[in-house]
């Protein structure tokens, strides 16, 4: 299967601080690839790095086969890369609704001048056509009692969908979420992995996913990459990653019986 993602050779240094080093992996097209890790592991760098919010001080970043490391965090959704955030960021006075068309932006021909312009032939067609995809989304991540409510006002949980869903709205090739679950209760988390899933499947996007919660993790991931203080230290998939010894040390914090690991190791 083809690849969409391919990361080689990433390493991130903020002064004397190495957040990432020499790490690399693919995602095939249709994957759902996790990345998981103690906390200061360098996950949400890696994300920012394919994002376009970090520029790596090594390495190269490929979408489709294109090099995109130095593409600005701007292009990135036109070349294919959604993303919600670890901290949400909604428009908070703005309706669901038009927090989600926010995310069509990149996609909108007349976005800069649909108002000035909107009786001119071809516009208002456009506007429909954006509102209606927006509409499916919003059916797909149940979001149909809340479409007019400002995101300001919704619980939590509520918030992080309607983040996923303007993420979704840019139709992505490939979609990064960050702790997709963080703070949510059993419920709300079993929801969002059922969301997940069905974007993946149903939707065909390409899933990188940093998760703190193990048994979505496991549960959902077709392959998972370990990071420890900024290397790859095991990719596999979730049965081995959780039969690996190693990972088992460095992120459950369990005792290791065999030696010290290698820095840079994969399992499979
Ligand atoms: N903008 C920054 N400036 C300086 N250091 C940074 C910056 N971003 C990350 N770091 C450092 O890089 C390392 C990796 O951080 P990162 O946030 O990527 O880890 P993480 O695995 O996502 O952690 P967590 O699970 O706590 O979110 C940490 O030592 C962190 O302090």
């Amino acid at each position: 299967m083809a690849e969409t993602l391919a990361v080689r050779q990433i390493s991130l240094r903020f002064g004397g601080v190495k957040a990432l080093t020499d790490v690399s992996f693919a995602v095939e097209q249709g994957e759902l690839f996790s990345i998981i890790g103690p906390n200061g592991a360098g996950k949400t760098s890696m994300i920012n790095c394919i994002s376009g919010r970090y520029r790596p001080t090594e390495g190269r970043i490929l979408l489709d086969g294109r090099d995109i490391t130095r593409a600005t965090p701007n292009q990135r959704p036109s070349l294919g890369i959604g993303r919600t955030f670890q901290n949400l960021a909604l428009f908070h006075h703005m309706s669901v609704l038009d927090n989600i068309l926010v995310g069509r932006h990149h996609l909108m021909r007349n976005s800069f001048l649909t108002g000035a312009l909107y009786w001119l032939p071809g516009v208002q067609g456009e506007e429909l056509a954006h509102r209606r995809r927006v509409e499916e989304i919003i059916d797909f991540l149940d979001l149909q009692a809340y479409r007019k409510a400002p995101a300001g006002t919704l619980s939590y949980g509520l918030r992080k969908r309607v983040e996923l869903a303007r993420a979704m709205a840019l139709e992505p090739r490939l979609i990064l979420l960050d702790e997709p679950m963080a703070g949510m209760n059993l419920e709300e988390k079993e929801d969002m992995a059922r969301y997940i899933v069905d974007l993946n499947e149903e939707f065909g996007m390409t899933v990188v996913m940093i998760e703190h919660d193990m048994g979505v993790v496991m549960d959902i991931s077709h392959r998972v990459m370990v990071l420890d203080f900024g290397r790859r230290i095991a990719l596999g998939s979730p049965e081995a990653v959780l039969a690996d010894p190693h990972v088992r040390k460095a992120y459950l914090g369990e005792e290791d019986e065999e030696p010290a690991p290698a820095p840079v190791r994969a399992v499979s």
